[in-house]
């Protein structure tokens, strides 16, 4: 039985039907190995010697067990069971085949097996190349087209030709490390404006830090600025803590209502910038910061140096570049532009009537961008009609033109009018930054001890 198909393969005692399936199997490009139930190799095809660099007669007639012992052909000779699409790697040829291995039975029973390989190192090596492209080709597609990246002063609503100016001056710092000065009313865009210099700066992957000078209490500013160390005062967190100095390193650090730090602070600022170091609050190490800062106000720096409650010094170090953001009624023109992108972001489909824009173009926005944003955002509950009407618009908008003082002998007492003006404003500042306090006292360019005052006074 097992010699059986041993005399396929003697070529002297093949009949003719053996010759024509062996030159068959002579002549195909995959390799074939046939071996008999003893593991002998009774055949290996030329395409076998040529793929696998061995000579046929170096292999033919040899025990696979001895050459190839973990060889799978093996297993069907065991199980008399097929193997089909088994992949390997020939290590020290560097190929990468799949074959299929068929037992051969003769009479139902079983005489050898033959093992069918092709040589798929090519194919791998494609495939693999393919994956490669495309996967490059899907991360190049999430990429967006230098022309499509997004320009950080685009988020900046407005074609005024004064904000424009100022536009491209940011654009031109932004580029350097200079420290700048952002200056205009309140909710005129002083913090956008500083984001999108740091978004256009070479600091753009590290952070931003924000603090708001005028809303931290004189005496926690020094350790939210420097931060602290463990046990600097009851309370401290274990460890201490880093301050905004140290968590802008590398990145920009925004000074919002610098105008109204205290003048110690002002000192510790400026020493911090000049030098770029500091320590945190309790301890004695000195600590460095690579930062860019860039601060922002509403107050009249200049008057403030006169008064002597704001440090020249301070003011030349943050004041290399000045950018004075103009209030909204100085460029009325970005008004339509502005509404039509705060009723897009509202995912409203809206749009205002002749009547209802003219009076938001007429009204003089004292809270500037911020109340136009509030405005906007009230009139689209309000409405129920996709046009937007005059009736729709916020009272102190709509009352704006006849909210002028009909002044009768009635009523010219100095003192009534002016406190009738005073609470009529303190509520309007309420109103426009949406009862924020902080930014409503430092609309009416009062103290936090005057606003408080009057809040209690007029029954607030
Ligand atoms: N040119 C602009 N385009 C689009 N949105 C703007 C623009 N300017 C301001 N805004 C929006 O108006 C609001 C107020 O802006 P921002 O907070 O920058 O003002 P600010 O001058 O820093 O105010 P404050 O002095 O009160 O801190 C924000 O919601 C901001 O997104």
């Amino acid at each position: 039985m097992v010699s059986l198909l041993l005399d396929v393969f003697k070529q002297n005692e093949m009949n003719h039907d053996a010759k024509i399936m062996v030159g068959i199997l002579d002549s195909i490009e995959e390799c074939v190995l046939i071996i008999n139930c003893n593991l002998k190799i009774v055949y290996v095809n030329p395409a076998y010697a040529k793929i696998l660099k061995v000579p046929r007669n170096r292999v033919i007639g040899r025990s696979l067990k001895e050459i190839e012992p973990a060889a799978r052909i093996i297993d069907v000779i065991r199980t008399g069971e097929p193997i089909i699409n088994d992949p390997s790697h020939i290590k020290s040829l560097k190929l990468d085949v799949v074959a299929n291995m068929t037992p051969l039975y003769y009479d139902d029973s079983l005489i050898g097996a033959v093992a069918i390989f092709r040589n798929v190192t090519e194919i791998k090596k494609l495939n693999e190349e393919i994956f490669n492209l495309q996967e490059l080709t899907r991360s190049l597609q999430k990429q967006p087209f230098a022309s499509e990246l997004e320009d950080p002063f685009n988020k900046i609503i407005g074609n005024s030709k004064c904000l424009q100016e100022i536009l491209i001056i940011a654009n031109k710092s932004a580029k350097t490390n200079a420290n700048i000065l952002i200056r205009g009313e309140s909710g005129v865009g002083k913090e956008v404006l500083a984001q999108a210099i740091h978004d256009a700066s070479k600091r753009s992957e590290k952070p931003v830090i924000k603090v708001n000078c005028a809303a931290i209490p004189t005496e926690l500013l020094e350790s939210e600025l420097f931060g602290y160390e463990e046990g600097a005062f009851t309370g401290a967190k274990k460890g201490g803590k880093k301050g905004k100095f140290e968590l802008a390193d590398g990145g920009t650090l925004f000074l919002d209502e610098i105008g109204d730090m205290s003048p110690s602070m002002q000192a510790k600022v400026l020493r911090a910038i000049q030098f770029k170091k500091f320590e945190r609050v309790g301890g004695n190490n000195s600590r460095f910061s690579d930062i860019r800062i860039i601060t922002a106000t509403n107050r009249n720096l200049e008057k403030m140096m006169e008064a002597g409650t704001f440090r020249e010094d301070l003011y030349f170090r943050i004041n290399v570049i000045s950018l004075d953001l103009p209030p909204l009624r100085k460029r009325r023109g970005d008004i339509p532009s502005l509404i039509t992108m705060f009723l897009k972001q509202l995912n409203s489909d809206k749009t205002l009537s002749a009547e209802a824009l003219e009076q938001m173009m007429s009204y003089s926005w004292p809270g500037n961008i911020r109340e136009l944003q509030n405005a906007i955002e009230h009139t689209n509950i309000i409405s129920t009609n996709n046009i937007i009407q005059l009736e729709d618009l916020p009272k102190y908008v709509k009352d704006a033109k006849t909210s002028n003082y009909n002044l009768s002998e009635k009523n010219l007492n100095l003192s009534n009018l002016i406190q009738d003006v005073e609470k009529k404003a303190i509520i309007t500042a309420l109103q426009i930054t949406g009862n924020n306090r902080t930014k409503a006292m430092s609309l009416l360019g009062i103290s936090r001890r005057s606003f408080y005052e009057k809040l209690n006074k007029y029954n607030l």
